[in-house]
């Protein structure tokens, strides 16, 4: 598919293994994404594999390093879809380095239960990521 955006999110847990809280941040701009709740991330540049994209927006927005593991799989190479011209992939994702801060692009970061699903479900989440988490969540709780 040609002229497809790539864009990349994490889905930031406290444990890998055994995650029970999900770092949900809040969009600054553009006006129609503004307030809403997303995953950290962001899009993939020319020539940068998807995971150093992950790395270097995490780095970048959050000022965190972190260690990947699972990616959330859609079903599709290219991944969830968010409209008609973009899709991202989300990897499950630990910190390793740095305590996350809003550096850019986010007002606010919050740490969301993961076993209760209205308190996560009940963010005002961008529409398009609602199946992500949604499936983020089933996933968790089938691993538990
Ligand atoms: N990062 C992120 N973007 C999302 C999510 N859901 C969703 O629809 N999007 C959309 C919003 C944007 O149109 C696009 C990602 O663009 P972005 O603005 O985060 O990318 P970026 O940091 O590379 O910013 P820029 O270079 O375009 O300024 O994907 C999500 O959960 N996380």
């Amino acid at each position: 598919m040609t002229g497809l955006i790539n864009v990349v999110g994490a889905a930031v847990v406290d444990s890998l293994e055994t995650p029970t809280r999900l770092l949900a941040a809040r969009r600054t701009a553009p006006p129609q994404f503004a307030g809403m709740w997303e995953f950290p991330g962001g899009k993939v540049e020319v020539g940068e594999t998807a995971e150093a994209a992950l790395h270097r927006e995490l780095a970048e927005e959050l000022g965190v390093e972190v260690r990947l593991g699972h990616e959330l799989e859609s079903g599709n190479s290219a991944g969830w879809t968010l409209n008609e011209r973009a899709a991202m992939r989300v990897w499950f994702a630990e910190l390793t380095a740095g305590e996350p801060r809003p550096l850019e692009d986010h007002d606010e970061l919050r740490w969301m239960p993961l076993d209760g699903f209205d308190d996560v479900l009940g963010l005002p989440w961008i529409p398009a990521d609602l199946p992500i988490v949604q499936a983020l969540l089933d996933r968790v709780s089938a691993a538990a």
